[in-house]
């Protein structure tokens, strides 16, 4: 799988963007890439798609260096990004038809079967669908191609309610054991349910690695009137108290509060590592 080791990239030589980012991506998971906007969010998975090439540190697929951009490593990753262009005449079974020579594992009836789910007619042309079917049309792709890396850019945004519904569905369907799925999004509420590890990155650092089950472990997120002494963090939102605060042991263990996880770390109340690759823990 992935090595990112000390990863370093910057667009500008005096405006770091990433600086010595360590992550230990493993098959199997669905992680969600959390930060603010313009934290480098997509900068990251254009890295691991081997689209830009990082200023220092290590970032390998199976030993080799993704922006090598060996066809072998390539048919094996693939990046779904936030914005993208369709030739507007082209029939989208016709496109993906001559995309899907690139990717070995592309499986059509399951991307059939996915479009299907999405309600997108793939003898139409590109140029005849809204954003929203565009998108749909290429998760229902990304799923299908069986890659062993699946990088997906705010995937959600600009799907409607029931197409979100459908893309946890499928998502939690297509996943196998052998696949990782990196997705990065502001729209935690329509991933709560499907991500299971988390990165956080904020000001070019990584600030929180942890999966979900671990997070749950070590953490009780809970609301109240009033506040445990030891919380980490609160918010007081419709009248009570949400908060965060280390779980004593044998209380029952609580869901992950997305938001106030990621509020609590970008304020730096709370960083946490479940493989110990932040710096300062
Ligand atoms: N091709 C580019 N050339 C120069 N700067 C860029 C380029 N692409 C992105 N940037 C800058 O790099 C920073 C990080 O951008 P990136 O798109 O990776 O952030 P993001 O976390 O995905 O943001 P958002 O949540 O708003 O989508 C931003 O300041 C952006 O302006």
């Amino acid at each position: 799988m992935y090595t990112i080791q000390n990863l370093s990239f910057s667009y500008h030589k005096r405006r770091p963007l990433l600086q010595g980012v360590t992550l230990q991506p493993e098959a199997g998971q669905v992680v969600g890439l959390l930060g603010k906007n313009g934290t480098g969010k997509s900068s990251l998975l254009r890295l691991m798609a081997g689209l830009l090439c990082p200023k220092q540190g290590v970032l390998q697929f199976d030993g080799e260096n993704v922006f090598n951009r060996n066809p072998e490593i390539l048919a094996q990753l693939f990046f779904l990004p936030e914005e993208f262009d369709f030739p507007p005449s082209l029939k989208v079974a016709v496109y993906f038809k001559a995309l899907a020579d690139f990717y070995p594992a592309f499986d059509w009836a399951a991307f059939e079967r996915y479009a299907q789910e999405f309600e997108v007619e793939t003898h139409r042309q590109f140029g005849s669908l809204s954003f929203g079917q565009r998108k749909k049309s290429l998760i229902a792709f990304a799923l299908a191609s069986n890659c062993k890396v699946i990088l997906m850019d705010e995937p959600t945004n600009g799907l409607d309610i029931p197409a979100k519904a459908t893309f946890r569905k499928l998502v939690a369907g297509a996943m196998s054991e052998e696949q990782l799925m990196v997705i990065s999004t502001h729209q935690v509420r329509d991933l709560e349910k499907l991500i299971d590890h988390l990165w956080i990155i904020d000001q070019g650092q990584l600030k929180l690695d942890a999966s979900v089950a671990d997070l749950e472990e070590q953490f009780e997120f809970a609301f109240a009137s009033s506040l445990p002494a030891d919380a980490i963090y609160h918010e007081a939102q419709l009248g009570t108290n949400f908060y965060i605060a280390p779980r004593a042991p044998g209380k029952t263990p609580t869901s992950v509060n997305l938001e106030l996880l990621f509020n609590a770390t970008i304020l730096g109340k709370l960083s946490y590592s479940s493989t110990a690759n932040l710096q300062n823990l």
